[in-house]
């Protein structure tokens, strides 16, 4: 089996501190690392022996576990019935032809290597002999003391050009470093400092794992059914796989005789086939996220769950298919018993009413009874719960993602799309989430994001005339109109141009010695509570933009959207004079004229005149730069891109930074994010540059927002 070396921890005992080893090690196999590398050359065998012990407890099979050089001690571990997965050795360690040949052909063996007779060295050796080279150092190391010099990215990237293996890259790695070294070739990154010397190696593993998901394409495997018409199954999967920028592979469960009316006969294959196409896919490819859909019968849901048990994918979405939208029955309901142990496996699970009520045996007679059976569910299988409203009654259609263990508990809402073609609606959310989250998007980041994109291509089916019944959806609307690929830009694509066009203000806003003072508790109170006192003052007038998005809506839906933000304006003014300019805290209004200064005249003169000068599309293009970048910055902020001091509780400005993190303000920026490139991707072009001139605009007037304060450093 091939391993995921994406993100390898190795131990270095006096950079854990008194955290220890173990205690190190349990919380970055929490956040997401991979392989752990037990590094101590100082221990006797004897307590390597016992540290594998202990750590097999800890890992207990949720990442691998290599020791370093320690091949005979790797050995007794094993017959004390420690879970020992491989060795790295160095040059001048034990031979890895020896190593092979006492730990097996399935065992992890990796050689540290970094120069061209290394590799003359490593190509001479019989083929499957080591699995992967550890590569390094790329920068000058304290953990390595008798390091040779620094590769850096370059000679890193030469040297993987030259490298018959997969190379792990290590020696004095940071987060910054991992787009550089994976788009340099790198298969992984073995990291020692950065997370054994981490105030939370959990958030500092996840924050690793986040950027090296975005850095790549997603390989993301569909387990499913067959449905010849395209509109559900794997069918349905691949195309939503690639529609959401992900590399799509599939494994074929069963196969169905269907079309957009019905299923006319499911076919199941040996499950031994099943079980061949699976290993086969695991002993060549990372499979970074799995999707899994039809399963038929029982005999292919256990073989699914053994073969996620030895393959333990980072993540996994079921979708649990049970019976189709025709209503014809997808899964045996003598596999229902045997679903549960498969659903505890799940990350995500995406039941639609009627299975919901299947899963929990309760009724499910609307909204609020779907909540209550997914919050049990959640509870009961530990994972996350994506209920989907689509078969309520109604004009709405609704989901909600609900993670008891996690605390989340986020609706999303929406108006229903009056269509007919409503087929593989399930098939292809969910493989668009895994897809999503695989490109490191969190949790309701994912689901908003890939309810968009469905709702695009539910508005855009109608063009492809597919069948009598229950057609499928456009999964590449934005690329597809009538004949041929056209130009009209799709509603995701538009995101994706728009904040790439104000990657410099971003990257300006990031640079301000102002973020930087708030993220390292070390900006003064002056420009502190000065800009909080501009926000006041923005935010009464903001309120009144907002209010007037909701009153120009075209739909119920985004009325109510804007309506509730302009709401949540105004409170969260309110909330800031009581919590922060309270002059009965000593904080006089007679520090700071209580005017707006000419930053914040500037905003509101620009929004203002967008509201009563231009239309409904320019107006929510020049408030979405006020949700994005707020939410991006406390995303990154939360995740410690600008250190883990900016999560500390004891940091001085902790309570402010927290609003940063709000997952509701998250799920409305995607919201807002959904109806501006919805807008601007069926508005003409004239419309849709006026819309991007509003959006650049505000970007700008954000990024001076911030800095304004700083002038009053000095006085602070
Ligand atoms: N007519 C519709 N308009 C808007 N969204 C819809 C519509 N039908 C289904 N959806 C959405 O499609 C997704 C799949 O929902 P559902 O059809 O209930 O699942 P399934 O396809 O598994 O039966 C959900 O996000 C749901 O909100
Ligand atoms: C092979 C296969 N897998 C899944 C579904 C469910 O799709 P939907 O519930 O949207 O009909 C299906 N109809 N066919
Ligand atoms: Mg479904």
């Amino acid at each position: 089996m091939i391993a995921d070396l994406s993100l390898c921890l190795v131990t270095d005992p006096a950079l854990c501190g008194d955290r220890g080893v173990a205690e190190t090690v349990r919380q970055a196999v929490d956040g997401g690392v991979r392989i752990v590398q037990l590094r101590d050359k100082h221990a006797s065998d004897e307590e390597i022996v016992a540290q594998l012990l202990d750590l097999s407890r800890v890992i207990d099979g949720r990442a691998l576990l290599v020791v370093n050089d320690r091949l005979d001690a790797a050995l007794i571990a094993r017959e004390r019935g420690a879970r020992v997965d491989g060795v790295h050795l160095g040059q001048g360690d034990a031979s890895v032809r020896r190593a092979r040949e006492l730990l097996g052909a399935d065992a992890l063996i990796g050689l540290t290597a970094n120069s061209g007779a290394h590799l003359d060295a490593v190509r001479a050796l019989p083929p499957g002999t080591v699995d992967y080279l550890g590569v390094g150092v790329i920068r000058p190391t304290s953990t390595k003391p008798d390091h040779p010099p620094a590769l850096g990215i370059d000679g890193f990237r030469s040297f993987v050009a030259a490298s018959p293996l997969p190379c792990v890259a290590i020696g004095g790695i940071g987060i910054d470093d991992t787009g550089a070294l994976r788009d340099a070739g790198a298969a992984g990154l073995a990291v020692v400092s950065a997370l054994c010397a981490a105030e939370d190696p959990r958030a500092e593993a996840a924050a690793f794992i986040r950027r090296w998901r975005r850095s790549g394409i997603p390989r993301v495997l569909s387990i499913a059914g067959s449905d010849p018409s395209g509109g559900a199954g794997i069918q349905a999967d691949l195309k939503s796989i690639a529609a959401n920028g992900g590399c799509g592979m599939a494994a074929l469960t069963a196969l169905t005789a269907q079309n957009t009316q019905g299923v006319s006969g499911v076919h199941v294959p040996p499950v031994d086939f099943l079980r061949a196409q699976l290993d086969a896919l695991a002993d060549d490819i990372v499979i970074d996220s799995v999707k899994i859909g039809m399963l038929a019968d029982a005999e292919v849901v256990t073989t699914v769950v053994a073969w996620l048990d030895r393959v333990r994918p980072p993540i996994v979405v079921v979708d649990p298919v049970m019976i189709a939208t025709s209503g014809d029955r997808l899964l045996d309901p003598a596999a229902e018993a045997a679903l549960h142990a498969l659903l505890t496996r799940a990350h995500l699970l995406t039941p639609n009413l009627a299975e919901l009520a299947v899963l929990t045996g309760r009724d499910v007679d609307g909204w609020d009874d779907a909540l209550l059976a997914a919050e049990e569910l959640s509870s009961r299988t530990g994972a996350a719960v994506l209920v989907k409203g689509g078969h309520l009654p109604g004009d709405q259609a609704p989901d909600a993602l609900i993670d008891a263990a996690a605390g989340v508990r986020q609706e999303f809402t929406g108006d229903r799309i009056v269509t007919e073609n409503t087929h593989g609606t399930g098939c292809s959310l969910s493989s668009a989430i895994a897809t999503r989250l695989a490109h490191g998007d969190d949790a309701i980041s994912a689901v908003a994001a890939s309810r968009s994109w469905l709702r695009e291509s539910l508005r855009a089916s109608g063009m492809l005339r597919i069948g009598r019944g229950h057609g499928p959806i456009n999964h590449f609307a934005g690329l597809w109109e009538r004949g041929g690929v056209t130009t009209r830009t799709s509603a995701a694509e538009i995101a994706a141009e728009w904040w790439d066009a104000i990657a410099a203000t971003r990257a300006e806003i990031d640079a301000l010695p102002f973020i930087r003072g708030l993220a390292g508790g070390t900006l003064s109170r002056a420009p502190f509570l000065f800009y909080l006192q501009q926000d006041a003052l923005y935010l009464r007038e903001y309120a009144r933009v907002l209010a007037e998005a909701s009153r120009s809506a075209p739909t119920s839906a985004e009325q109510a959207f804007w309506a509730d933000s302009a709401n949540g304006a105004i409170v969260g003014e309110l909330e800031l004079h009581a919590a922060w300019l309270d002059p009965t805290r000593g904080v006089t209004d007679a520090t700071f004229a209580a005017q707006p200064g000419p930053v914040t005249t500037a905003y509101l003169d620009h929004l203002r005149s967008v509201a009563f000068g231009g239309g409904y599309a320019e107006l929510i293009a020049a408030i979405l730069p006020c949700f994005w970048l707020y939410t991006d910055l406390g995303e990154r902020l939360q995740a410690g891109e600008f250190g883990a001091y900016a999560r500390d509780p004891e940091h001085p400005y902790a309570t402010w930074l927290a609003t940063y993190a709000d997952p509701a303000f998250s799920a409305a920026t995607a919201q807002a994010v959904d109806y501006v490139t919805q807008a601007a991707a069926a508005a003409d072009e004239a419309t849709r540059a006026r819309m991007r001139r509003a959006f650049e605009a505000s970007s700008a007037l954000e990024r001076d927002f911030f800095h304004a304060p700083w002038g009053l450093h000095d006085a602070g």
